[in-house]
């Protein structure tokens, strides 16, 4: 089963599932809260004296149960919260006052003494912004410079005020808000604990799926010994343009770095390309597709630096009828509207999504699921909607990548992918695959170069090595 990214509302209908399995509910909230007193442990291994600040509802009944643990770990605690807790909440709370810990209203907060605060004031039973005493708590813990270890979700996101936490213990299944901005920006860093939840408790094939290092490593297309560059996939790029001259020998360098046989690379006559010793080239005097069949390849990646002329290589590309990558000037409303239904990958930024959904860039940038997933619905195509995170949509499938960073946020990059998702089209595998293991597989490789001032051949260059990495199990995810 793939690992899903949930909903407040999804997550809970799979508490709900645990407890109609044999699961119950309470247990739920002790195996919560004590993995965020571990947490606390370990993340702050220097610390004797944790606050809990806690709310009426069971993220509030979490930080109970974690106060309990510490407590009886020999952490000093001090704990607030307001009264008129139920069911499971109530009971973790007199759990912990059976210890003889006191538990103070929020309104008495003193922070004097605390070395870390535990953030239980609310978590995905949030249903409006913070205000009052629960606003003036977030904004005491946040101006204390204390480490905070939030519970399932920092207080108040994705709304502001919220808690800025250094640590988030994720409950069960990572939440839309631990990989989307500017939620994200607020959990530091992100730690999921399955908390004992029944996997048939987490199943939910409609909800989007998260990339994870074992889907992925399943779909490396094999390569084997006798291989030969003929038989693994010949890839065509065909772009070019005066002042983007790079771009196509970057998308031709992502492919050969990931796997492909041969890279061609076609381009308008004339053009000064860079060079690129294994690339074979071929100019043309105009976008033809009777010329482009030289390449004799089984997939083609287009747009990248084709400048006017991308429309116009685009269609000669796709008249030759083979699995394309379509990214930068190709994506144009009327090219990708005769993609419908055929095995073709997009790959546009917000900018390019937008043009394409006649949409404004920051609405699709908030609301990236349901562009892309309207993308897909509109042109019938496997969707990248490259950001941070990149997210991927081909019918009602949903997915989203969980490697990257900022990082990668430098010209060229973009190029790099449009060439790895081809060859891996070129290999033999399904748009969705091609797609997802591309995606996944630049930024893992974008991750193991580092976190600032990447260079898109540089990452390029990292591919093979993350495909080692990826094979022999030395990948974490970034919530381990
Ligand atoms: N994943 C799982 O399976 C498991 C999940 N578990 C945990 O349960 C959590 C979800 O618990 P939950 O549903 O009780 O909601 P929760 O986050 O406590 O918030 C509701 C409370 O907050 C209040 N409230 C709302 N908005 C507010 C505001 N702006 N300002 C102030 N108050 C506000 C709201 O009050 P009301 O709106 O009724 O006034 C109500 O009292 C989840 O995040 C995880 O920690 C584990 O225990 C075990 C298994
Ligand atoms: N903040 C970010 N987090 C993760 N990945 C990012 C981030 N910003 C950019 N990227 C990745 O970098 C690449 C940028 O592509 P693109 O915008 O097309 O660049 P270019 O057109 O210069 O090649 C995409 O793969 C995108 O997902
Ligand atoms: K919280």
């Amino acid at each position: 089963m793939g690992m899903r990214l949930f909903t407040a509302d999804a997550m809970r209908r799979a508490d709900r599932r645990a407890v109609a399995l044999g699961y119950p509910s309470l247990l739920l909230m002790e195996a919560a809260g004590r993995a965020v007193a571990r947490a606390v442990r370990e993340h702050f291994p220097d610390a004797r004296a944790v606050w809990v600040v806690a709310g009426k509802g069971n993220n509030g009944g979490d930080g109970f149960v974690a106060a309990r643990w510490l407590f009886l770990w020999g952490y000093r605690v001090a704990v607030y919260a307001p009264d008129g807790q139920a069911g499971d909440a109530a009971q973790a709370r007199k759990a912990l006052e059976a210890h003889g810990v006191a538990v103070r209203p929020l309104e008495a907060l003193d922070l004097e003494g605390a070395e870390v605060v535990v953030d239980a004031l609310v978590g995905t039973g949030l249903s409006r912004p913070l205000a009052g005493v629960y606003a003036e708590v977030a904004a005491r813990v946040n101006a204390s410079g204390l480490p905070v270890v939030a519970v399932d979700l920092p207080s108040g996101v994705p709304f502001t005020p919220h808690v800025r936490a250094d640590v988030t213990v994720a409950l069960a299944g990572l939440k839309r808000e631990h990989l989307f901005y500017p939620a994200r920006a607020a959990c530091g860093r992100i730690v999921l604990d399955g908390i004992g939840m029944p996997e048939a408790a987490l199943e939910a094939p409609e909800l989007p799926e998260l990339l994870t290092p074992e889907a992925m490593r399943a779909l490396l297309p094999e390569r084997p010994g006798n291989a030969h560059k003929g038989s693994v996939g010949r890839v065509l790029v065909a772009g070019g343009y005066a002042t983007y001259t790079g771009a196509p020998a970057l998308a031709a360098l992502g492919a050969y770095r990931a796997g492909a046989g041969l890279v061609t690379l076609a381009y308008p006559e004339g053009v000064p390309l860079e060079p690129l010793l294994e690339v074979v080239r071929l100019p043309l005097a105009a976008w033809r597709a009777e010329a482009l069949r030289a390449a004799r390849a089984e997939a083609v990646a287009v747009g990248m630096g084709a400048g006017p002329g991308g429309p116009e290589a685009a269609r000669a590309a796709l008249e030759l009828g083979l699995p394309a990558v379509l990214d930068a000037d190709a994506l144009v409303p009327e090219v990708v509207a005769a993609c419908r239904g055929r095995p073709v990958v997009i790959t546009p930024h917000p900018g390019e999504a937008a043009r394409l959904l006649e949409r404004r860039a920051q609405e699709i940038a908030a609301h990236p699921l349901e562009a892309a997933r309207a993308l897909a619905e509109r042109y019938g195509v496997t969707v990248v909607l490259k950001g941070g995170p990149t997210v991927l949509a081909e019918g009602a499938h949903l997915a989203v990548n969980t490697t990257g960073s900022a990082a990668m946020a430098t010209g060229g990059m973009g190029d790099v992918l449009s060439g790895v998702i081809a060859a891996l089209l070129a290999a033999g595998l399904r748009p969705w695959d091609a797609a997802r293991l591309g995606v996944y597989w630049h930024g893992l490789a974008g991750d193991r170069v580092g976190r600032v001032g990447l260079l898109a051949h540089e990452v390029a260059e990292a591919l093979p090595q993350a495909r080692e990495a990826l094979i022999s199990d030395a990948v974490r995810p970034f919530w381990v």
